[in-house]
């Protein structure tokens, strides 16, 4: 039995992560899960896989929870997150959003546990000093993210060979083809509209201003240790061809699937047997069918050019935009600034930063603090 501790286990990524971990309940022990306020649906996870410990965000849902459940170890906060992340489980399933994952995971790999990682921002906000740990503690870094784990998937079997270029797709998002006129003009229920995936609301945000791409590409040059001019988005509607590797001798490798978040779920936990979602297929490979491919374009979605500019600059430049993007993104899921405004304000704030280097955790914890604040107002 696999110990497996899930943070952010009632969110989009985490109740599939539990579905993965239904269909296998004998190969699954969970030890931990979290949520962030959706108490009710931690309950239902409670009953169902009987953690020994379950962290909430506030002390309040912390204390209901104990009294409905008296035998069971309750925490909140960051401390209990950090709990969940050091327990006894042998694999973090990351499922955080947003850059608050940064601190379990850091704590997750000095801990010895190998880590499954769908909470992008980790690697964006902490990408070296993570996977200076990682090396250092010899512990797996098992991407969750789709293409991270189709590249992953890529370089199964391949890891001597070297790697020319990353070709990381995007669906191009719900605005794929507008213009910056036409931008100006959508509305959040129109951007909550992704062409191909079900998601959280930002991940969500982030795919339609394709921040979420350039997201990907700071997570990629991180994880697979390519420079990002080795590393090329590539815009792919149909969602079919999840990423590919091109190698020195031109020889190309692409994983395919439907876009399904289990699967990249069961590749990071260790390709349990039985899989969820059974009786479904790709039904692709017909005649006539063909798949598209296009460069994005980033003179509409200047996002994709603000993380490469980000990355490239390195320094606090990365953990800038990305608390700047979680502030706007959160804005304008709540109305109060225009979907045009987010790429505006953090090409701003990035322009105004005085960077520092060489940063630690603490450092890189207080750059993203001293951000939320002022990009909050
Ligand atoms: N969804 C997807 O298909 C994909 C997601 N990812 C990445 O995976 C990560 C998770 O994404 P997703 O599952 O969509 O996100 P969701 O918003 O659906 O879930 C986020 C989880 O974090 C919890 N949470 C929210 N706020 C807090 C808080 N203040 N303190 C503690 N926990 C909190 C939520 O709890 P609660 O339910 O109580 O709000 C929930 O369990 C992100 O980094 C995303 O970029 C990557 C690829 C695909
Ligand atoms: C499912 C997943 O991995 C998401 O990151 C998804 O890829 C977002 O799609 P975009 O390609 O539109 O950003
Ligand atoms: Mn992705």
């Amino acid at each position: 039995m696999k110990k497996v501790a899930i943070l952010g286990s009632t969110g989009s990524i985490g109740t599939q992560a539990l579905d993965v971990i239904r269909a296998n309940r004998d190969r699954f022990k969970v030890t931990s899960l979290t949520c962030g306020k959706n108490i009710e649906e931690l309950s239902k996870q409670i009953e169902e896989f009987s953690p020994r410990l379950v962290v909430t965000a506030d002390e309040t849902d912390a204390l209901i929870l104990a009294k409905r459940y008296p035998k069971l170890e309750v925490m909140y906060g960051e401390s209990g997150l950090i709990a969940a992340a050091e327990d006894d489980s042998e694999i973090l399933l990351n499922s955080l959003m947003g850059m608050r994952g940064l601190v379990p995971t850091y704590r997750g790999i000095r801990s010895g546990k190998d880590i499954a990682l769908a909470n992008k921002e980790t690697l964006v906000a902490g990408g070296e000093l993570v996977m200076d740990a990682v090396h250092k503690s010899g512990v797996k870094l098992l991407p969750v993210d789709s293409e991270h784990s189709a590249i992953f998937q890529c370089l199964q079997g391949n890891q001597g060979k070297r790697i020319k270029r990353i070709l990381l797709t995007a669906s191009g998002g719900p605005f794929r083809g507008y213009n910056r006129k036409q931008l100006e003009e959508v509305t959040l229920e129109q951007a909550l509209k992704h062409p191909k995936w079900t998601m959280g609301r930002k991940i969500t945000i982030d795919s339609a201003t394709m921040m979420n791409k350039g997201l990907e590409v700071i997570e990629a040059r991180w994880l697979f240790d390519v420079p990002l001019t080795d590393i090329q988005v590539l815009v792919h509607p149909e969602s079919i061809v999840h990423s590919a590797v091109e190698f020195e001798d031109t020889s190309v490798i692409a994983q395919m699937g439907l876009p399904d978040m289990r699967i990249p779920i069961s590749v990071a936990l260790g390709y349990p047997e039985r899989i969820p979602y059974e009786g479904r297929s790709l039904d692709f490979f017909q005649e006539g069918a063909n798949l598209t491919f296009e460069e994005p374009d980033t003179d509409v979605f200047g996002c994709i050019k603000l993380a490469y500019a980000a990355s490239e600059a390195g320094g606090s430049y990365p953990v800038v935009m990305n608390a700047a993007n979680e502030v706007l993104v959160d804005k304008f899921l709540k109305g109060k600034i225009s979907f045009v405004d987010i790429e505006k304000n953090i090409e701003k704030i990035l322009e105004l930063h005085t960077p520092s280097y060489n940063l630690g955790l603490n450092d890189i914890i207080e750059i993203d603090q001293i951000i939320r604040k002022e990009v909050m107002g």
